[in-house]
């Protein structure tokens, strides 16, 4: 059974990676991901300097394995320290896992240098645009801010190049997947986007103590994990059909085995990624799920994803 995928010019032994943000901060835990059964890795979303993040506690997965919540604030490294691991990183390693680097500039000329740095650079990784970000207190999410949003590509877009990909908030109405499609089918170098970040402020309260799970933001934070699957589902096929040229989706949310992967791929997902479980789990998750998503197709007759890419049926 083939688990190979391609997305933005580089190939994926395997369609399953990290969720950006998860068990990616840091040099030790992208190592993690490279030595475990995921086909590919992404960096922790960056900025121009280096940040602590929100207050502790700032991450809790929510009883009886329904999700998570989080409201991390952005803590990375800067976007110089990820830009040394692409600089360094073996892509011509034995295992052929391509690096993808998430950036997520606190303003329109943060992520101008940044994408010039990486543009500088001139290296086989590819960049993921992050629009998305729920937990910066007094930032709006760009993904929510259409006029924004294609200003921001208008800049970057031609500085970057090349195809890359843009992490995007969850949509909820059929005028808005018309409205950002619209936007990203006139950018060519636009290869993917990866479908969804967290749900934005939610607020999980604890009802024996009363209290939030997590400080930040008076306990609102992004919720993840399988009580988002249809909405990232959703998501993920709105964009499969609305967008053309060749664009792929990353599918990402509520994938928890095989099953949820499976369904991802039906919705139109290129590739998938793993955020909530494998915080929870840790890497071995990734061949977890391979295992169940070959499975699935074993039991099926694929051979192959592109066999049921994208063929959800309908009524
Ligand atoms: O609080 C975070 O760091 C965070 N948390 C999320 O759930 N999505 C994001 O894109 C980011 Cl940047």
């Amino acid at each position: 059974v083939d688990l190979s995928t391609s997305i933005a010019g580089v190939t994926l032994p395997n369609l399953l990676l990290n969720a950006s943000g998860v068990n990616c901060r840091y040099e030790n835990e992208l190592q993690q991901l490279l030595d475990s059964s995921a086909g590919s890795l992404v960096t922790k979303s960056a900025t121009l300097s280096s940040r602590d993040g929100n207050p502790e506690p700032r991450y809790a997965p929510l009883a009886g394995q329904i999700g998570s919540i989080n409201s991390m604030g952005l803590p990375n490294q800067g976007y110089e320290y990820y830009l040394e691991y692409a600089k360094k990183f073996d892509y011509n390693n034995a295992a052929g896992k391509p690096l993808f680097i998430s950036l997520a500039g606190m303003s329109l000329p943060d992520n101008k240098a940044m994408c010039e740095a990486f543009r500088d650079a001139n290296l086989p990784c590819v960049l993921e645009i992050n629009f998305s970000c729920p937990n910066l207190p007094g930032k709006p999410q760009l993904g929510y801010d259409m006029e924004a949003m294609e200003a921001a590509l208008q800049v970057l877009a031609p500085i970057i190049g090349k195809p890359f990909g843009i992490k995007l908030p969850p949509y909820f109405d059929i005028a808005h997947f018309d409205q950002a499609a619209a936007i990203f089918n006139k950018f060519d170098n636009i290869a993917y986007v990866t479908c969804i970040n967290s749900v934005g402020n939610g607020l999980a309260i604890d009802w024996e103590s009363e209290t939030a799970l997590i400080k930040p933001k008076d306990g609102f934070g992004g919720l993840g994990g399988l009580m988002v699957l249809q909405t990232s589902l959703a998501n993920v096929n709105a964009f499969y059909r609305r967008l053309n040229n060749g664009k792929q989706v990353i599918g990402c949310g509520g994938v928890t085995s095989g099953k949820e992967a499976f369904l991802h791929i039906l919705a139109g997902a290129s590739a998938v990624q793993i955020g909530t479980q494998l915080q929870e789990e840790g890497t071995g998750v990734f061949e977890r799920v391979s295992k169940e998503l070959e499975e699935i197709m074993v039991a099926k007759g694929y051979t192959n994803v592109e066999e049921f890419r994208g063929k959800v049926k309908t009524l």
